[in-house]
This record gives C-alpha cells, sequence and structure tokens, in this order.
C-alpha cells in the first residue's frame, strides 16, 4: 500500500493471454497464493493442507496449511462454488488475508475437493471473487468489501490492466483505490448499469475478469462466426483459416451507446500446435438461462484491448483504450 496515494498495486502475470493472476499472502507467516482476481464471482478460495492427495490438482499447486499460521482462526462450515467448469468444494477458515500490502482478516474456503479438469491447467492456485457481495456463497463479505470499509483507499474502485503481450512484464495490474495512467490513453467512458449490445433481445453484458474469452448467445454468436467465416471445432468453439485473418472484419460492441472495436489482433488467439499454426477465435457461444441470461460476457481479450475500472461508489464500469 503505498501510504502517498491511497492505492494499492498487484502485478499480475500474464499466461498465454489465457490466465491473468497475482500473489496473495494469507496467514502469519505469510503463505503466498496466485490468484485470479475474478469479476464474475465474489468468494475466495485456495487449495488446503487437508485435501487428498487424491486430487492431483491439489498436489500441484500451493495449499494453506492453518496449522501453520498463528493468526488462523477455526470455522469448519461447509462450502461449495459452482464454476461453468464444475464445482470446488471444502470448509471455511478465518485469517489475515493480505492484498497489494492491505490486510484484512478474512473468512475464506480451504477447497478439499478440486477437479482435476481444468484446475491441473491451472497456472494459478485459487480465485479471489472480485464480485458483488449479492454473489457470495455462504453471504461471506468480500475481500474488497472489506477493504473498502477500512477507508485506506483514495477511492472506493478497483482497475484492470490485461498486458496483451506474453512476453511483456508484468502481464498486467490491479490496481486498487484508482486508475493507473501509464496504462490507457484518453478518457473513460461509463457504461450504463443494463447496457444492451447488438443482439435483438437487448441483452445485457457483464466484464469478467475471471473469463479468458468473449462469450454471448448461441445464436447471436452463430451469425457472427458465419459472418467472419469461421468453422465451429469443437462445442462453442471456432477456428478460422490463419490464412485469413488479416481480411476478417472489426467486431464492434455497443455498451451505454460507445462502440467498443475490437480488430482481429484482440479477437483471434494464434497458437502453434505441432508446428502448424491454430487460429482460434476468442468468441464462444454460452447460452446462460435466464434471470442472468442471455448475457454477453466480456472477458480478458477485451479487458486487454479496453482498460477497466470497476466504480463500486457509483456503481458503474469505466473503459479506456488501454496501452
Ligand atoms: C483471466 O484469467 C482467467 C482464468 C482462467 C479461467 C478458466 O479458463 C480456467 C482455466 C484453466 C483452469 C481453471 C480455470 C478456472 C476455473 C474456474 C474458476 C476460475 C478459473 C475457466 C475455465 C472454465 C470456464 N471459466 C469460468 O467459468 C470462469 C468464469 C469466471 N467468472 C470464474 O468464475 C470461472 C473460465
Amino acid at each position: 500500500l503505498s501510504p502517498s496515494n491511497g492505492t494499492a498495486s498487484t502485478a499480475l502475470t500474464n499466461y498465454l493471454d489465457t490466465q491473468y493472476f497475482g500473489e496473495i499472502i494469507i496467514g502469519s507467516p505469510a503463505q503466498m497464493f496466485n490468484v485470479v482476481f475474478d469479476t464474475g464471482s465474489a468468494n475466495l478460495w485456495v487449495p488446503s493442507q487437508s485435501c487428498s492427495p487424491l486430487y492431483t490438482a491439489c498436489f500441484t499447486h500451493n495449499r494453506y496449511d492453518a496449522s501453520k499460521s498463528l493468526t488462523h482462526i477455526h470455522n469448519g462450515t461447509g462450502f461449495s462454488i459452482q464454476y461453468a467448469s464444475g464445482n470446488v468444494r471444502g470448509f471455511l477458515s478465518e485469517d489475515i488475508v493480505m492484498v497489494g500490502g492491505i490486510p484484512v482478516v478474512q473468512v475464506f474456503a480451504e477447497a478439499t475437493a478440486l477437479p482435476a479438469v481444468p484446475f491441473i491447467f491451472a497456472k494459478f492456485d485459487g480465485v479471489l471473487g472480485m464480485g458483488y457481495p449479492d454473489m457470495a456463497i455462504d453471504g461471506i463479505t468480500p475481500v474488497f468489501d472489506r477493504i473498502m470499509s477500512q477507508d485506506v483507499l483514495k477511492e472506493q474502485v478497483f482497475s484492470v490492466y490485461y498486458s496483451r503481450d506474453p512476453q511483456r512484464i508484468p502481464g498486467g495490474q490491479l490496481l486498487l483505490g484508482g486508475t493507473e495512467s501509464k496504462y490507457y490513453t484518453g478518457t473513460f467512458n461509463y457504461n450504463l448499469s443494463k447496457c444492451t449490445l447488438f443482439c435483438t433481445e437487448g441483452c445485457t453484458a457483464m466484464i469478467d475478469t475471471g473469463s479468458s474469452f468473449i462469450t454471448g448467445p448461441a445464436s447471436s454468436v452463430s451469425v457472427l462466426m458465419r459472418t467472419i467465416g469461421a468453422v465451429e471445432l469443437a462445442e462453442g468453439e471456432y477456428t478460422v483459416n490463419c490464412d485469413l485473418v488479416m481480411s476478417l472484419p472489426i467486431v464492434a460492441f455497443h455498451l451505454g451507446g460507445q462502440a467498443y472495436p475490437l480488430t482481429q489482433e484482440d479477437y483471434i488467439l494464434r497458437q502453434s500446435q505441432f508446428g502448424e499454426d491454430i487460429c482460434t477465435v476468442t468468441f464462444r457461444a454460452l447460452d446462460i438461462p435466464p434471470p442472468t441470461g442471455p448475457v454477453w460476457i466480456l472477458g480478458a481479450n477485451f479487458i486487454a484491448r479496453y482498460y477497466t475500472k470497476f466504480d463500486r461508489r457509483n456503481n458503474r464500469i469505466g473503459f479506456a483504450q488501454a496501452v
């Protein structure tokens, strides 16, 4: 926490433009964990020392050891959180959690059942939910809400920078309490709380720092894919011929009356597999049922282009051109 200006910065790692995560500390003495700062959820969990070694994904990640922390407070309540990829189960504990150098006494979950898929592919240990309290399982006050109630931040906001270049250090930044001028140009445009997109049903969008890609209603995504000549490879996953990438159109999202264009650089993920280039389109079809859906989820590749300010004071989201 830089005392001068009431902000707290956490450097993020960018793994292949698909996983962005940063370091937090839990307990005394410090136990370090890499976590995804996820605006699509609102709970903190990390793998537990008491996770059975049968769960490979626990074994290959840092695990919280309550018996080694002098500030650990027992809770023991059961915990389970459901993601699109399956659920994570465990039990609640309480301890000092440090984010960007700010300490909070936090109730979090120790994961004792961590599904191998997808967590054996995770370069991070756990998830720190940055979403609203009404998303929190077991009514636990989220980390950022506890930090805001300490009145140590200059502004009740946090900002996210995701770099587009895996070689760039740092791979991103989470800034609590303000915005980092070196990561954006121009001014912020704010969206209305309920932003509509080009889809006819006037669906909404959510900005999700914990999603790698952009997902949208299957009907709209398939129209978009047909327009750009992409072919469906696996369920909801599309690819294009790498030679045609340069001729792909710009795709713009309209949020709060403002256009947010994405170029092919922003929405094509070029990976080489077995020596040949695969060009994956980073739009995915995902039908989320009402009342939440239909909804577009704008993930990392959108945030990498548009530096995002989550303004909790005014309940709005601001975007500026990312550097
Ligand atoms: C930008 O960094 C993204 C981190 C990767 C996210 C992710 O790609 C992932 C990859 C490998 C291993 C684990 C996880 C992963 C899985 C669960 C939680 C957090 C990370 C997720 C894969 C499944 C679908 N998905 C979500 O539902 C995500 C949606 C989001 N809101 C979360 O709540 C779950 C994204």
